[in-house]
């Protein structure tokens, strides 16, 4: 769906490239993670994306065909969700959301979707009344009104309770479910390795690792077998490597002579490959 070839940008000010090159796909009908510290150029690849940002080099194909080569159409196809919630503060949230839906051919359902994120019975309050997840809440309603193609998220789950999030992300699943593309970007891993089908890491306007979530805990998993045991009444416990576990003496010897009480396969979590990967917390 996005192909991304040698993609450099600098901003005006600057006197360095902001991102140095970076090539990726995001297919039709994925998840694609785009992570990294902070600071790293991940909202700058999402902005360029969305042509918000122009004067990029390399190249940016959207279905075939250069993003530059597009007209306005290019946005009917798009959501977009900023990662701070810019909305009318005097406005009502519906009256946001009309605001909105008016620059586009095709509208969905908003009602339905301030109903499942508890914001209908606040739907007539004024935004700039809205607590910080409130908002985060309208700004992700905002992003589908147009029921776009593609979805562009940039931490849509920043600051909300773990109810909400859960909502925002049973909705990112079912955009899926339904053929939509997105792009997300996040800091938060367990939402990259329940949602996402694919990650890129960022570190320092580069991309140093293209992965499926699955594939990058079995390069960097440590493949390690904990064993916990009961020898004469005391719990002890083992790490052995799983590779050589037929050849392991002493865990052949505790298998045969101890009670086992709990055996666990190690991986890696994502958390850990990310501090890996790009070298920081
Ligand atoms: N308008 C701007 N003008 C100049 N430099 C900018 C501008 N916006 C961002 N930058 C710089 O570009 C770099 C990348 O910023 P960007 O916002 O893309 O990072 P990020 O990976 O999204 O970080 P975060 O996770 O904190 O959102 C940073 O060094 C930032 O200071």
């Amino acid at each position: 769906m996005f192909s991304i070839s040698d993609l450099k940008y600098c901003y005006p000010k600057n006197q360095e490239d902001t991102i140095k090159g970076i090539d990726f796909e995001i297919k039709t009908g994925e998840i694609f993670g785009l992570l990294g510290p902070s600071g790293v150029g991940k909202s700058t690849t999402q902005k360029i994306l969305t042509r918000q940002l122009d004067d990029f080099r390399g190249e940016i194909r959207y279905q075939g065909k250069s993003i530059t080569d597009y007209s306005k159409d290019f946005y009917q196809d798009i959501g977009v969700g900023f990662e701070m919630p810019v909305h009318f503060s005097r406005l009502t949230a519906e009256e946001n959301l009309d605001f909105f839906k008016k620059l586009y051919d095709v509208n969905a359902d908003t009602d339905a979707m301030l109903e499942r994120l508890g914001l209908y019975p606040d739907r007539n309050k004024k935004v700039g009344e809205f607590s910080k997840g409130m908002k985060v809440r309208l700004n992700f309603i905002r992003a589908l009104l147009n029921k776009p193609r593609m979805l562009f998220l940039d931490e849509p789950t920043n600051g909300l309770d773990p109810k909400n999030a859960r909502i925002i992300k049973d909705m990112i699943a079912e955009f899926k479910a339904d053929g939509g593309t997105v792009l997300l970007t996040t800091h938060l891993m367990n939402d990259v390795e329940e949602l996402c089908d694919q990650v890129a890491f960022m570190a320092d306007g580069k991309i140093v690792e293209i992965n499926t979530p699955k594939n990058l805990k079995l390069e960097y998993g440590s493949r390690q077998l904990k064993v916990e045991y009961s020898d004469n009444g005391e719990v002890q416990e083992a790490s052995f490597k799983l590779d050589d576990l037929g050849e392991n003496q002493e865990f052949q010897q505790i298998i045969k002579n101890t009670k086992i009480l709990t055996m666990h396969s190690q991986e890696m979590t994502l958390d850990n490959i990310f501090i890996k990967i790009t070298g920081r917390d």
